[in-house]
């Protein structure tokens, strides 16, 4: 069933004790909040608003103080609901003298996979993460885009149906964060539903159907990233390049109407699709440098 919670929260508070069972920090407060199967959810809120404590308490790594937390239909309490949920946290956990073949042969042994099992999951998700070329070097010389995406790959080697991302596109450079996004947005494809905690909105925005901002461990806002950002009082319009009469002529129709035109540009393209292209390019005609297309180019022409 498409709209089955995955993951339900309610009334949820959590305080950190000190030793002496003192109340020490109210991390969150009453946070209620579903997320449906097949969903992109991301978590946001600045330092210390409590993201990380939500996903500890989604696995049962911490206890709730008040409120019920209900992953996958069973309570966060029950580890063994672990078995179909991928996380990768924000820093590296990963043993430094393993290469990308033996860390996941090690996670695919702690979920007891077959040999043969583990071994094709192993090469398959070494492809699919891009470290074809690097699989037997040891995991200490690699950079930290090639950090983030075998540590994507180990929370993917059990299938899950839950995927917990703690800040996936961190450290990535454009190629790397674009890959990664990809790679996300596949996962929802196959039906899978994913959590993620991010400070890089262009990211989250770029992926997240839904999204909540968490500040001092409270919920401020929820809802469709899509509904949240919409202008609601006004109409973008984007055409082929016009003359200035066809403009004149625009403004006129728009005063016609009661409207008024705000702003008329020429889109500029973002530094990212410059950096993209500028790769590709590369990539494609090596030894020759890339001209963008900018007017000066236009006009030497
Ligand atoms: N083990 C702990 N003991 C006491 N307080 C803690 C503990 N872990 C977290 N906190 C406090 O709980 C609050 C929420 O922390 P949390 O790590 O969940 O925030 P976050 O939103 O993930 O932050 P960041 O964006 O920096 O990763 C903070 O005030 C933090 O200092």
């Amino acid at each position: 069933m498409d709209n089955e919670p995955v993951i339900q929260i309610s009334n949820l508070t959590k305080i950190y004790r000190d030793f002496w069972g003192r109340k020490k920090v109210r991390a969150l407060n009453s946070l209620s909040l579903e997320i449906k199967k097949g969903e992109i959810f991301g978590l946001l809120g600045p330092n210390g608003s409590g993201k990380t404590t939500t996903l500890k308490l989604l696995l049962g790594l911490l206890f709730p103080s008040e409120g019920d937390i209900k992953v996958l239909g069973q309570p966060a309490s029950n580890v063994e609901k672990n078995e179909r949920i991928g996380y990768l946290p924000e820093e590296s956990y990963l043993y430094r003298f393993l290469n990308a073949e033996e860390t996941l042969d090690f996670y695919g042994r702690l979920f007891k996979m077959p040999a043969k099992e583990r071994r094709e999951r192993a090469a398959e998700l070494i492809e699919k993460v891009g470290l074809g070329h690097a699989k037997r070097r040891q995991l200490k010389e690699y950079s930290k885009g090639m950090t983030r995406r075998i540590g994507l790959a180990q929370a993917l080697i059990n299938n899950p149906d839950l995927v917990m991302l703690d800040e996936p596109t961190s450290g990535l450079d454009p190629l790397g964060t674009d890959d990664m996004k990809r790679m996300i947005l596949e996962l929802k494809e196959q039906g899978k539903t994913v959590l993620m905690c991010s400070h890089l909105l262009a990211d989250v925005q770029d992926v997240c159907d839904r999204i909540a901002i968490l500040y001092g461990g409270e919920l401020k806002v929820m809802g469709r990233v899509e509904d949240l950002l919409k202008e609601q009082d006004e109409t973008q319009i984007m055409t082929s390049r016009l003359s200035d009469e066809a403009i004149k002529e625009i403004e006129q129709v728009v005063a016609k109407h009661n409207g008024k035109v705000g702003t008329i540009d020429h889109p500029t393209a973002t530094l990212e699709s410059l950096f993209l292209k500028t790769v590709q390019e590369s990539k494609d005609r090596p030894g020759q440098r890339f001209v963008p297309d900018t007017e000066e180019k236009k006009a030497s022409e």
